[in-house]
């Protein structure tokens, strides 16, 4: 196929467009925040069950159970884990955790532990708990002792720094807390809020996992959409994420039964969220509750003004004046005083479930907003104008999840969008199955467990489209982002990693791909086949005097392609930077670089010719002017 390239660009393309959405769908807890310890504070659970003690266990024959503490730590925390020493028993004893499906140690880095506890009775007691980490296998890895007393009765914290010498072989590991059986013999101790933390991605305390943070970071992602997606909304309306129990010391999160069928510890909350787009320096997309909750139950129209109250405060929280809200003061208290940016609000997540309701929620919610905070945008979630809402939505967020081949074959899904000011935002797509019949099954009737080079490819030829269409798409992000291996609730994922390794699937290179290849102009060109099987994309990236093209050629066929420039001066040579690998290939744990961009020199010029490899993402990149 001959491609001519257009003279001048067509449009801007807004610096927002690629970018990342993240929900704790697995990935939060246990993944992208970096608390190794899971069940850390037992929130959320029932007392005198044996769930409530889920990934602790008893080291040498220590009595254990969650109570409803009399005296809690906090009225946050109620929950509290007692342990009794049995008469008679010698040796360290205590109580383990296996951390989230494991504990990765590594020789040098510093952990930081800590925990609260309280005797339940006076004594003379004294002794010293030894906090430490061991294999699984009772090999110790590095331990530190802490004298203690049970002088009163009266809740302590204990604060300690690990470093292990050796690394553990695998991440079987646990952290222990023990007494010396012999000299505690009888004693009872209440235990709260347990923390085990690594370093940090830039050291941030309360922070997030280095490698997971890093391999994110390192898609140069322009937006963060938080926190859900379904995670959003509860299962029942007093379920749903609410900012305010997320903010402030650990001690005064009580935590929430999540979306995805675990607990939320809600240790990652609205300010790490925040933090965390500085730090990659993203803008947040950040949805407010829209009065739906998975369940079916909506709040009654003309009810919902506490609601409104709670997203104008959680609003507030982000880009108030300290000096004039509440919640903006809190943020400065909590050591952010000047606002953080935000332009989009997202209002609820995939109101399409109940549009009935949504009529007038998504009009008493913005309403009563858009009057407060005249610079929002507020994305509406439902399908685009149906129903008609008012005020009139400028911005939709689009949802799609569909085989690799409705993908290819639904680039040009935003060219027949009329241009009526009204913006889009992608916020989930994903080629999910083969099966078109049953895209949302099991693996054994179509769904990917990852992605592979047929799914991939398929994202990248219809994200050619989006770039085309980027004068009404002004954000794009693949989902899920994250999810731990060992607790999946949904695959393919971006990103899977386990308690010791990440692993970037085939998607992951192709969001990155584009991403770090970006254009600040679309340069229209020949147009691809709407149903045919490759696609391209050409932009301008103004500030290196180059002109990128991406090609997407999504079947198993090598594809000739002809450039024919209209520009003054085009190099001779440029880079590709091709991924590519059979219609299959995924990068899995077995597996975990079988697809990686590799990069080549190319010979370029006014009229070049590129072949496109079967199954292959290929960005390539000349001066041209
Ligand atoms: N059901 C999907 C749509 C919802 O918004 C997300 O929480 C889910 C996984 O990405």
């Amino acid at each position: 196929v001959t491609v001519t390239v257009s003279a001048t660009t067509s449009h801007p393309i807004p610096t927002t467009l690629w970018g990342q959405m993240f929900e704790d769908i697995s990935s939060g807890d246990g993944g992208l925040y970096a608390e190794m310890l899971q069940n850390r504070a037992f929130q959320q659970v029932t007392p005198n069950t044996t769930a409530a003690l889920n990934a602790w266990h008893s080291v040498n024959g220590a009595a254990l159970s969650v109570v409803a503490d009399p005296i809690p730590v906090s009225s946050a925390l109620p929950n509290s884990l007692q342990v009794t020493v049995p008469a008679g028993t010698t040796g360290p004893v205590g109580v383990g955790n296996e951390g989230y499906f494991g504990i990765k140690v590594t020789a040098g880095s510093t952990y930081t532990a800590s925990f609260h506890y309280r005797f339940t009775t006076a004594s003379a007691f004294k002794g010293s708990f030894t906090v430490g980490l061991q294999t699984a296998g009772g090999q110790l890895l590095v331990s530190t002792s802490v004298p203690i007393t049970a002088a009163n009765t009266a809740w302590a914290q204990v604060n300690v720094t690990l470093r292990p010498t050796r690394s553990a072989s695998s991440t079987a590991n646990n952290f222990t807390v023990t007494l010396d059986g012999t000299a505690a013999s009888g004693q009872t101790v209440n235990f709260a809020l347990f923390s085990l933390f690594p370093p940090t991605f830039k050291n941030r305390p309360n922070g997030m996992r280095v490698d997971i943070a890093t391999t994110l970071a390192e898609m140069g992602p322009s937006f963060f959409r938080l926190p859900g997606g379904n995670n959003l909304e509860g299962q029942i309306i007093s379920q749903r994420w609410q900012w305010n129990a997320t903010v402030g010391p650990l001690l005064s999160r009580p935590g929430r039964v999540g979306d995805w069928g675990y607990v939320n510890t809600d240790g990652l909350g609205l300010k790490e969220y925040l933090d965390w787009c500085e730090d990659l320096g993203m803008q947040a997309i950040m949805a407010i509750w829209s009065g739906f909750s998975l369940g079916g139950a909506a709040i009654a129209e003309g009810a919902l003004g506490p609601y409104i109250q709670q997203a104008s405060d959680q609003i507030n929280f982000v880009i108030g004046d300290p000096a004039k809200s509440a919640p903006a003061a809190l943020r400065a208290s909590l050591g952010h005083p000047a606002a953080y940016p935000l332009k989009y609000v997202e209002v609820g997540n995939e109101d399409f479930f109940q549009p009935s309701t949504y009529t007038y929620r998504w009009h008493d919610i913005v309403t009563a907003l858009q009057t407060e905070f005249p610079n929002i945008h507020f994305i509406a979630t439902s399908d685009t104008f149906n129903p008609i809402l008012s005020p009139n939505p400028l911005q939709y967020d689009v949802h799609v999840y569909q085989t690799p081949t409705w993908f290819a074959q639904n680039s040009f899904f935003y060219d027949g969008f009329e241009r009526n000011a009204t913006t889009y935002f992608e916020g989930e797509y994903a080629a999910i199955s083969l099966n078109a019949s049953d895209i949302f099954g099991t693996p054994a009737d179509g769904r990917l467990l990852f992605p592979t080079m047929q799914s991939s490819t398929g994202e990248a030829a219809f994200m050619t489209g989006l770039e085309r269409n980027s004068d009404i798409v002004f954000s794009a992000s693949y989902a899920p982002l994250l999810n731990h291996l060992a607790n999946s609730q949904w695959t393919p994922n971006l990103v899977s990693f386990d308690a010791g390794n990440v692993y970037p699937s085939t998607s992951y290179y192709v969001q990155k791909l584009f991403s770090l290849n970006r254009g600040d102009a679309y340069i229209p060109s020949t147009l691809p086949t709407p149903l045919g099987t490759l696609f391209w994309s050409v932009v301008r990236k103004t500030s290196t005097q180059e002109v990128i093209i991406k090609i997407s050629n999504t079947v198993g066929t090598a594809a000739p392609l002809t450039f024919v420039l209209p520009f003054a001066t085009v190099a001779t040579t440029g880079t590709a930077q091709v991924l590519s690998g059979a219609q299959n290939a995924s990068n899995t744990p077995t597996t975990p670089n079988l697809v990686v961009p590799k990069n080549s020199t190319i010979r370029t010029g006014k009229t070049f010719s590129y072949q496109a490899p079967p199954f292959s993402l290929s960005v390539l990149t000349f001066v041209a002017h």
